[in-house]
């Protein structure tokens, strides 16, 4: 856990993000798999090192076509991309890339790439031929040939009433980066609650967080195998650049390709409230069984809805405070059990406060 944290911050610093995109604690609230290439022979460390990581997932997005029409899809999307810096440009990238393709069985022009830096946008030309992109008015970059042979069947939508607002498609895994917006008292001071951005991904809450051990989190990382030649490079000995690159491009150290059947798939985390507690209703929740809705338009919420066998279950499995029995016993309320308020005038009681803090700002739309 603690080289995905450091590796995630890493991979933020040299694209100059302000805050890490890949940690371990992301790696245990989504469905995203990580390819990290290591070098297990490099001297003075028993356990290796690693060059660099690769992270993808499955992401239900809005993208236009070359004649602009929107297209719902589900592609499988580059999210974060890093090779050490003293590694860089002697091939890691692409034998990391060329595996995660073999992996997961995806051309490269069927991927969507989360808001690509220059580096990668060169990376992506050089190696895959990737040039032509398709414009799009979300964050996600697609080329030539994405909709082409799509695995998945791409959904017309329905033209776009005029009148209606133009919805913010596509939040990429980057969002929650815009500045969070302190409540006023007495909504701030609930430090249990992670606070969700004003425009970004379904909130992340401390006390919804799944429950996912270091052993669950290690199986779904996916290992590469061990890079003889790094430790020059890591521990400035000879066998350089050229000598890297020639290996690299000469294709001497290839990665066998892992059959996905014998790699573990991600375990589904992520808990979120039924969608009658998301709505902007006025009413105060109630203690009901929620209707089974479809809320896979939310990647967050379509990990859980995927997760479990029976929505039904999964509603009532964990259900949040508010809406089961344990509310009353919520370790949230540092008030008590039975208080209330006054605000503007009407009387409220800690779960409605509870409630209207929880969800306020979460859903731009
Ligand atoms: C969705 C996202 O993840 S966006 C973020 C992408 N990550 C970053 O920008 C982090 C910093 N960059 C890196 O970590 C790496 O450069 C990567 C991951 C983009 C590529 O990995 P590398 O090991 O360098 O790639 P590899 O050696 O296989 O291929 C090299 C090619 O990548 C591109 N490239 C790599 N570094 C650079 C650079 N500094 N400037 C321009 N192009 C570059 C070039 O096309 C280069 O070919 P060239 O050397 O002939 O010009």
């Amino acid at each position: 856990m603690t080289v995905i944290d450091e590796m995630g911050k890493a991979s933020a610093k040299a694209q100059n993000l302000p805050a890490p995109i890949t940690s371990a604690s992301r790696m245990q609230t989504n469905r995203h798999v990580l390819y990290i290439l290591m070098d297990h022979d490099v001297k003075g460390s028993g356990k290796g090192a690693v060059i660099g990581f690769l992270k993808v997932g499955y992401k239900k997005l809005f993208v236009l076509d070359r004649h602009g029409a929107h297209n719902e899809v589900e592609p499988l999307c580059v999210l974060d991309f890093y090779i050490h810096e003293s590694l860089q440009r002697h091939g890691y990238g692409k034998e990391l890339f060329q595996h995660m393709l073999q992996s997961e069985r995806v051309e490269p022009h069927q991927l969507a790439v989360d808001r690509p830096s220059e580096k990668l946008l060169c990376f992506l030309r050089k190696h895959y031929n990737l040039k032509e992109t398709i414009s799009q008015v979300n964050n996600f970059v697609i080329f030539e040939g994405f909709f082409a042979n799509q695995h998945a069947p791409v959904r017309k939508l329905l033209p776009k009433r005029p009148e209606e607002e133009i919805k913010p498609y596509s939040l990429t895994d980057r969002e929650f980066l815009k500045e969070e917006v302190e409540p006023p008292w007495p909504f701030n001071q609930s430090h249990a609650l992670t606070r969700s951005s004003s425009l970004g991904n379904s909130p992340v809450r401390g006390c919804l967080k799944p429950f996912l051990n270091e052993q669950e989190l290690l199986r779904n990382l996916r290992l590469c195998p061990p890079h003889a030649g790094a430790h020059h490079l890591l521990n400035g000995e000879p066998g350089g650049p050229a000598a890297q690159r020639r290996r690299t491009s000469l294709g001497s150290a290839t990665i066998p390709s892992q059959d996905p059947s014998d790699l573990p798939s991600l375990s589904k985390s992520g808990v979120h409230p039924p969608n009658g507690a998301l709505c902007s209703s006025e009413e105060p929740p109630v203690a009901t069984q929620p209707e089974p809705t479809d809320r896979t338009e939310d990647p967050g919420i379509r990990a859980v809805a995927e997760s479990k066998p029976s929505r039904q279950g999964a509603h009532t499995d964990r259900l949040p405070p508010w809406l089961g029995s344990r509310c009353h016993d919520a370790p949230w309320a540092p008030w008590g059990k039975q208080q209330s308020w006054t605000v503007a005038g009407v009387f409220h009681d800690a779960q409605w406060i509870r409630y209207k803090q929880e969800y306020r700002n979460t859903r731009p739309w």
